[in-house]
């Protein structure tokens, strides 16, 4: 498969997830990072016709998009208290058949998870290379951001949970060394076994709390959270998308849906140029 049409499902997914869920008269949109989320703030840009959205981004690229395309950025720490995003959109590296996600490939994961936690809706757009039924079936490992006084330790606590090879991400542009997240923090990636979903726990697939080797999504998440020097790990889970947009919609319920960033709908952009969705309720 080229990488034609790959950009090309990513387009076709960004224009449908938009189409459906960006309204014109929003007050705060959330914009995430990636290649594919270009695609998106094209498509916005296409149906924009209210100067007054203002753009949440979630890190410096995504700040860039949003000015780029002549559109209001505002930071997450200026949104008024109690006030939710109306949408976020965002993209991911994996998605399983519950919708949980893995991000921060792009090594924004921190902030994109306070912008999805912060939104009504949230709703991501990938192509067909990212459609699983498992995390980490075809992408390799967990993007998790640390302190940088912490990582050997963090890296040996990540062995002891059964992560064969944990690696410092590093970059070779300009300078060799360590990639800097946007906070200034590292990133290790990861690599465990696929992870359960709590279907496969319900139906005996495995322990999924780590004792037996099999972790399932919200387990292992939590215990790699729990590591000091850990600031947030690239796992997207927790309530479902449904469930969290109900309670988020209430005034005043903002505390009560920490720890779950589920979208309520993936785009997936499908080799062929169709676009597949994938809800709580399955996928069509
Ligand atoms: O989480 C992310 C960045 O930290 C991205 O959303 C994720 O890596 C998907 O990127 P792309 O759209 O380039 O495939």
């Amino acid at each position: 498969m080229t990488d034609t049409n790959v950009e090309a499902a990513k387009r076709a997914a960004a224009q449908q997830a938009v189409a459906d869920h960006f309204d014109p008269s929003a007050s705060f949109v959330g914009i995430g990072s990636g290649t594919t989320i270009v695609y998106v703030v094209e498509a916005i840009k296409e149906r924009s016709t209210n100067p007054s959205v203002l753009f949440v981004p979630t890190g410096y690229q995504s700040r860039q998009l949003v000015i780029n395309a002549g559109l209001t950025p505002i930071s997450f720490d200026s949104i008024p208290d109690r006030v939710m995003l109306d949408v976020a959109f965002d993209g991911a590296d994996e998605v399983d058949t519950e919708l949980n996600c893995i991000k921060g490939g792009g090594a924004c994961l921190f902030q994109e998870k306070l912008v999805a936690e912060r939104a009504k809706k949230f709703v991501c757009v990938a192509d067909y290379r990212k459609r699983q039924d498992r995390l980490l079936t075809n992408w390799p490992t967990i993007p998790i951001e640390v302190a940088p006084l912490s990582q050997h330790k963090v890296e040996a606590s990540l062995r002891l949970l059964g992560s064969t090879n944990p690696k410092l991400r590093t970059t070779l542009l300009e300078k060799s060394g360590p990639l800097k997240t946007d906070q200034h923090f590292f990133i290790i990636d990861a690599p465990f076994p696929a992870l359960l979903t709590s279907a496969d726990v319900a139906a005996g697939k495995g322990k999924g709390d780590g004792s037996d080797g099999t972790w399932e999504v919200n387990n292992i998440s939590k215990a790699i959270k729990g590591l000091t020097g850990v600031l947030e790990v690239g796992i997207f889970s927790g309530m479902n998308g449904n469930d969290a947009q109900a309670l988020r919609a209430k005034d005043g319920a903002l505390s009560a849906v920490t720890g779950g960033q589920k979208p309520i709908a993936v785009y997936f952009g499908m080799a062929d140029g169709s676009v597949k969705l994938r809800t709580a309720d399955g996928e069509q």
